[in-house]
């Protein structure tokens, strides 16, 4: 069991490092194995547990992975894949097992999928993937658990997402890239990390056009062939930095080329938060006690992204005023408004609204992370509460967060990352 033990009291200096973008680098895995020949190399990949599950998924169906943590990069080999099992063991593990299908479906004519993990924010349903296979020409069987996927080949179709889908952007690009004339995909998510894995596809000889307009037209080809490519920065490692500098009192130089923080970084300014361009750098400070209240709404990009909500209601507790936050992504994703309660701050949830009444002082305690951002929401409140702060599941932080402790020690925090017994 792993588990972070925070000590707070201490504001953040110095220069954040921003790893790679998780919601990038796991379909871009997916991607490499459309390749039949040579050997895809991904760089600035972030050493995190999903993508160490990533690995494990892949070697499953017959992929050869190396993963060199030091030097951020994976080298991967699809050229002998055997296997069209995701086993339910690893693919249950991570949301990002589901990037695997459309590989799967090209290369060996069907995916067998014995479950989907990830975060647990409510119902997280698949009907938009299942239905664009469907309309691509291939059979998809759902059973009670086992979700099986035939196709001797794809022909392009018009796809409709009756919202824009993340995952199920990227799987339709990819089941599109290499299936018989045209498909367009109609409301297709606009995230950045989903435009990074349409440049990768891109440089593997895909052709796609319309990212970013929520109409993507994909004109199929015959073969992919294997590239390098550098993974985004993550823009939700950085603005959890952010958020840190804000409710610590401090002042942080974020490194990660190209970084956009876009809305959360106009509703940080709302609080009082300083966010100035350097160049490449992003410079964030904090003067400001106490911060002001600040209302957000979650959307799709370029709204205010649902995985910073948990985040930002941590922050929002440290305000001095009532705080309202609407989540319009997840039904379920609310989880961290008990845990931040029982540190003193004063959080009421109605239905997909809470209400957050601040400034609370907050106190450390043993708290529990029921996913991932509700996890280091949990992080934060320690960075400012008095006393310590005790956070059980680290798997779940650490499933996307790379060598948080280290980074943030390295930026004065007291906090350590544990192994303890069961
Ligand atoms: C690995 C990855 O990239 N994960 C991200 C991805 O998840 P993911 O791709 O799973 O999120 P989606 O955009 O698909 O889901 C958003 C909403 O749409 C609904 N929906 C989705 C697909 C579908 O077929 N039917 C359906 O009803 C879901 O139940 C959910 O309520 O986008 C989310 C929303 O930005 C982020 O929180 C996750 O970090
Ligand atoms: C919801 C998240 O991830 P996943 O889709 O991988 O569960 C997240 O990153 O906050």
């Amino acid at each position: 069991m792993v588990r972070y033990r925070v000590r707070g009291g201490n504001a953040l200096r110095g220069t954040a490092f921003i790893q790679g973008a998780k919601n990038a680098v796991l379909p871009m895995i997916g991607a490499a194995l459309l390749v039949p020949k040579g050997r895809t190399v991904l760089r600035n990949v972030p050493i995190i547990e999903d993508v160490r599950r990533a690995v494990e998924l892949a070697e499953a169906v017959g992929a050869h992975v190396e993963l060199h943590e030091a030097e951020r990069t994976l080298v991967i080999d699809a050229s002998r894949l055997d296997s069209a099992v995701l086993p339910a063991e690893i693919a249950r593990r991570f949301r990002g097992s589901v990037l695997f299908t459309p590989a799967l479906l090209h290369r060996l004519g069907e995916a067998i999928v014995e479950g989907v993990g990830g975060c647990n924010l409510g119902s997280r349903n698949l009907d938009f993937h299942y239905l664009g296979y469907k309309r691509l020409g291939a059979v998809v069987d759902e059973g009670e658990t086992v979700i099986h996927v035939k196709a001797s080949g794809l022909t392009g179709a018009t796809l409709y997402l009756d919202t824009p889908s993340h995952t199920g952007t990227e799987n339709l690009i990819m089941a599109a890239a290499l299936a018989k004339g045209t498909t367009v995909i109609e409301n297709a998510a606009l995230e950045p990390e989903v435009l990074d894995v349409i440049d990768m596809l891109t440089k593997m000889g895909a052709r796609i056009s319309g990212g970013g307009t929520g109409f993507i037209t994909v004109e199929g080809v015959e073969e992919l062939h294997a590239v390098e490519h550098t993974v985004m920065p993550d823009r939700l490692d950085a603005g959890v930095f952010a958020m840190a500098a804000a409710l610590t009192g401090g002042e942080l130089s974020l490194v990660g080329t190209g970084l956009d923080l876009g809305v959360v970084r106009y509703k940080l300014e709302q609080m009082g938060v300083d966010f100035a361009r350097q160049g490449a750098v992003l410079n964030v400070r904090c003067d400001r006690r106490p911060l002001r209240p600040i209302n957000i709404i979650t959307d799709t990009y370029p709204g205010f992204a649902t995985d910073l909500q948990s985040p930002m209601m941590t922050v929002a507790a440290l305000a001095d005023g009532i705080s309202y936050i609407h989540e319009r992504i997840f039904d379920g994703r609310f989880a961290l408004a008990g845990e931040l309660n029982k540190m003193g701050a004063d959080v009421e949830v109605d239905g997909s609204r809470a209400i957050v009444r601040g400034a609370t002082p907050l106190r450390g305690t043993r708290v529990t992370a029921h996913d991932l951002r509700s996890g280091i929401a949990l992080v934060l409140a320690g960075l400012a509460a008095e006393g310590e702060t005790l956070i059980e599941s680290g798997y779940l932080i650490d499933r996307g967060h790379a060598h948080l402790a280290e980074r943030m020690r390295a930026l004065g925090a007291d906090i350590t990352r544990e192994i303890s017994e069961g």
